[in-house]
């Protein structure tokens, strides 16, 4: 048994914050500046909660973690990826593999992806070919291009293990 999910995420620059590291896919970036955020802000990996959530349709990751408990608080999204993987292995399911779309203007992500790739699928006990992660500006235009925020895509597919 197939099952297909799929997730987006979008958060906002903090224009008032100096350069600083930010997460993405659970590595740090250098940015110009912080995203906002409730959590650690890993717009990367909150998109592939909702992913691994769709997939069993077990809803989204705002149910499971909301932003008004202060439990979740600054939270490491790890965390929160690490969690909802283990309520799609209890279900029985394992992924067989994601594709992730971050939609950035900045910051520039080449030589981050390969890291991001490799962190995501530590996390998920899953070989590093089961994972891809790729960017893409927006040609300047738009809020992204404009450099207001980061957008994630990310689609996965996860099988019953039996
Ligand atoms: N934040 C980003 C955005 C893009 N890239 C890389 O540049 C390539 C071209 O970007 P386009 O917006 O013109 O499609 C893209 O395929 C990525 O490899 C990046 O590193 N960081
Ligand atoms: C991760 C959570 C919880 O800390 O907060 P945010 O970091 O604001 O992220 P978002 O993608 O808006 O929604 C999920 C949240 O409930």
């Amino acid at each position: 048994m197939l099952r297909i999910g799929h997730g987006h995420d979008v958060h906002r620059f903090d224009a008032d914050s100096p350069p600083c590291n930010i997460r993405l896919g659970g590595v740090e970036v250098p940015s110009e500046h912080a995203l906002l955020a409730h959590s650690d802000g890993d717009v990367v990996l909150h998109a592939l909660c909702d992913a691994l959530l769709g997939a069993l349709a077990l809803g989204d990751i705002g149910e499971h973690f909301p932003d008004t408990s202060a439990t979740w608080r600054g939270v490491d999204s790890r965390d929160l990826l690490r969690q909802v993987y283990q309520l799609v292995q209890d279900r029985g399911y394992r992924l067989v593999n994601a594709d992730i779309t971050i939609v950035a203007q900045t910051p520039r992500l080449m030589a981050y992806k390969k890291a991001m790739q490799a962190q995501i699928a530590a996390d998920l006990n899953t070989a590093v070919g089961n994972l891809n992660v790729k960017a893409t500006t927006t040609e300047q235009l738009g809020f992204i291009g404009r450099k207001e925020g980061i957008a994630v895509d990310a689609v996965c597919l996860v099988e019953h293990a039996l």
